[in-house]
């Protein structure tokens, strides 16, 4: 574990520019994946937004399971935060989250205006660790390329505020905001969902765990895909990668099953949602 506590130096400048910032902003969007709503929400946010309003974006809902979806949903409204689930590759769904923005600040914009204050658009500023679809957003939203996106966690750097209709302007994300690695099993859930390199754990390790998952919570979705059977009583692991790679055609190396290239194309899988829309934790865990 001790490798992963990185950065903690970019962590401490994030958490500076949005405490510099915070007085300005109206209301938080604070995007997580869907997959792993709780391993990827950073609680290092939680001191510096304290009391804005705070809107949970789950995005990636398209790769999602959508029971889950709506538990989570409804957990985080539980404990106080506004919350909704989006999929940013489809192209109008960016309009939704300023909808949901615009009801919630309405009261406060009308009680600013019955007290004469000159009328001004309200402000959010979003907030995400890497590869949650941040610059999936706001380039939407911008309606132009304003930031580069990228499957790789990381990419999103521009700084900026956008002016989105005279109602409403968004503040881009203050640099780059790792998640917390608390436990064990929030490093795993996040690197499940492609949002730090694999490499940081096992992959194998990861292997197994993700295919243990698949077989318990969704039976069948790898036999499906893979046309295999997983005894999990048994000694499965290695007739796991063989069965596989005898199905899909992947090619031995000296008369041994390449494991490497079973996982290359089991993650790719897995990150792609071809095998079944998954979420790998529950809220009451
Ligand atoms: N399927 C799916 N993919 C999405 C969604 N939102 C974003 N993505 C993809 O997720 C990847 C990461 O999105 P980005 O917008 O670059 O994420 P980011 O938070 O800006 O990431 P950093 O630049 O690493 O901070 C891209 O390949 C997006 O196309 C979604 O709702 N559904």
């Amino acid at each position: 574990m001790a490798q992963i506590q990185w950065f903690p130096g970019h962590m401490a400048k994030a958490k500076r520019e949005i405490a510099d910032k915070i007085k300005l902003i109206d209301i938080v969007v604070e995007l997580v994946d869907a997959r792993a709503p709780y391993s990827s929400k950073n609680p290092l946010f939680n001191s510096v937004v304290n009391n804005k309003p705070r809107l949970i974006v789950m995005t990636k809902e398209d790769l999602a399971d959508d029971k889950l979806t709506q538990k989570w949903i409804d957990f985080y409204k539980s404990k106080g935060y506004y919350a909704m689930s989006v999929n940013l590759k489809q192209f109008n769904e960016y309009k939704k989250i300023i909808q949901v923005c615009k009801e919630i600040l309405k009261d406060k914009m009308a009680r600013e205006a019955k007290k004469g204050l000159k009328p001004r658009a309200m402000r959010a500023m979003v907030l995400g660790i890497p590869n949650v679809g941040k610059s999936t957003f706001i380039n939407r939203l911008a309606k132009r390329k304003a930031t580069v996106t990228g499957n790789k966690p990381g990419v999103t750097k521009a700084q900026q505020i956008i002016k989105v209709d005279k109602d409403f302007e968004l503040f881009d994300t203050p640099g780059v905001l790792w998640p917390k690695f608390e436990s064990e099993d929030i490093a795993r859930n996040i690197a499940l969902i492609g949002s730090i390199k694999q490499q940081i754990l096992p992959r194998e390790d990861l292997f197994i765990y993700a295919v243990e998952y698949l077989v318990k919570n969704y039976p069948g979705t790898l036999e499906n895909r893979y046309q295999i059977a997983v005894d999990l009583q048994s000694d499965w692991v290695e007739k796991c990668y063989d069965d596989i790679a005898f199905n899909k055609k992947i090619k031995p190396v000296r008369g041994i099953t390449d494991y490497e290239r079973v996982m290359d194309m089991f993650f790719t899988d897995l990150f792609d949602g071809v095998i079944t829309k998954i979420t790998w934790e529950l809220p009451n865990e």
